[in-house]
């Protein structure tokens, strides 16, 4: 099973990809919390969710449903991941994907008990060249934490394969215990895996996907126009606490980056720094084309391009976290840079590779690619 075999994909080069981000958490951790504050400051990003509400109970729908207009859809009647099949899924998201419906990013709710390792396989394994598998945030109760893990080991296993912990409700718990659950989230988590301190699932949009500037639509405004110009005018978008405790610097470069210079500073990048995005040009004979750089959390993955017609081959690059060292992460990004990149061998490019959303034709040997992991540990 493998997202991008060439044989099975082949994809229109130029097309955006839409990230499909899984969110994921046990039963009550403030999922649909967070789901309802992305929506409220998603800007002009549209966003399209899968709700996988449990049971009968409609909750999750109800509460979501106002926002999404008629983009919702919910997969009543059980859990995601294990009541629906791969193929229906994939359904779903065929559904949503279609350009028709301008979609940037989808969210697909997970159900509190369902396994993210089987819907990330599913992602993974999903033959739609328009989506891509954009990531796992896993939602964790900070009130809860304790009793949540004596009760279901399994959420231990899921932390292990979260790229983004948000770590919700810390209204309820002080200062100290706050401490200890980081300590204790640190242990549980892959090395590297950021852990987002929120209330009420207050997160930066930014840290899951590009929002788009609100814009004033032309005509009559439908009622997720209306919802969105609330949400734009509530001033929480510009100041306060969206944004507050997170810091983001730019990086500019004219010269090419060297490709094994720059994984290795992608592989050191610090807990506290959540979110990279942005191009780069990396030069080197075969690969002279533009790699786009999304990470969240520690997932990361490269998707290639041509450079448009008179744009600047330049790298830029967008660095959001909290508590990060921007200076010294600027300072490590220009030690990258590569002042003759058509004299770096091609075999340099392979740690880049490993992470290349699609098929690159330039690659000889394409079962080495296709064989390459395209996240980081762990694997599924
Ligand atoms: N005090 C407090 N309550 C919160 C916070 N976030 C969410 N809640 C409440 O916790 C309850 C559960 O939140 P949901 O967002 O429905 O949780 P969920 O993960 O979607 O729940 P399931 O769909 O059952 O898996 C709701 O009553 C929320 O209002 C928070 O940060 N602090």
């Amino acid at each position: 099973m493998h997202p991008t075999s060439p044989t099975t994909r082949q994809p229109d080069r130029n097309a955006p990809t839409i990230p499909v981000v899984v969110l994921a958490g046990f039963l009550g951790s403030g999922k649909t919390t967070l789901l309802n504050h992305l929506l409220a400051h998603r800007g002009g990003t549209r966003i399209a969710v899968v709700v996988n509400d449990f049971g009968a109970i409609e909750i999750d729908a109800m509460a979501v449903a106002g926002q999404l207009g008629d983009s919702m859809v919910s997969l009543g009647g059980g859990c995601l991941c294990c009541a629906v099949d791969g193929s229906e899924l994939d359904a779903y998201l065929e559904k949503l994907s279609a350009p028709a419906h301008r979609i940037d990013v989808i969210v697909i709710e997970a159900s509190g008990l369902a396994e993210p390792q089987e819907l990330i396989r599913m992602l993974m394994a999903s033959e739609n060249p328009l989506i891509r598998y954009g990531g796992t945030v896993e939602v964790v109760d900070a009130a809860e934490f304790d009793a949540t893990r004596a009760r279901h080991p399994e959420t231990d296993r899921h932390l292990g394969v979260a790229d983004l912990v948000v770590l919700n409700k810390t209204d309820r718990i002080d200062a100290a215990e706050r401490a200890r659950i980081e300590a204790e989230l640190a242990a549980l988590c892959a090395p590297g895996t950021p852990v987002v301190a929120v209330d009420h699932g207050r997160i930066d949009p930014e840290l899951l996907f590009d929002r788009r500037p609100w814009t004033q639509p032309q005509g009559q405004l439908s009622f997720e126009d209306l919802l969105a110009g609330e949400a734009a005018d509530d001033g929480e978008d510009h100041a306060g606490h969206v944004h507050a405790g997170y810091e983001s610097v730019e990086f500019v470069s004219e010269q090419a980056m060297h490709p094994r210079r720059f994984i290795d500073f992608l592989d050191r990048r610090p807990a506290g720094l959540y979110r990279i995005k942005g191009f780069v040009d990396f030069g080197v004979p075969g690969h002279e084309e533009r790699y786009e750089v999304q990470a969240v959390g520690r997932f990361l993955r490269f998707a290639t391009a041509p450079w448009g017609r008179g744009e600047a081959r330049l790298t830029q690059l967008v660095l959001i976290g909290s508590d990060m060292d921007g200076a010294g992460l600027l300072r490590d990004l220009e030690a990258c840079r590569e002042p003759q990149p058509r004299q770096v061998s091609p075999e340099s490019m392979w740690g880049v590779l490993r992470y290349v959303a699609r098929p690159v034709p330039e690659v000889r040997d394409e079962d080495a690619v296709a064989d390459a992991p395209f996240m980081e540990e762990p694997e599924y």
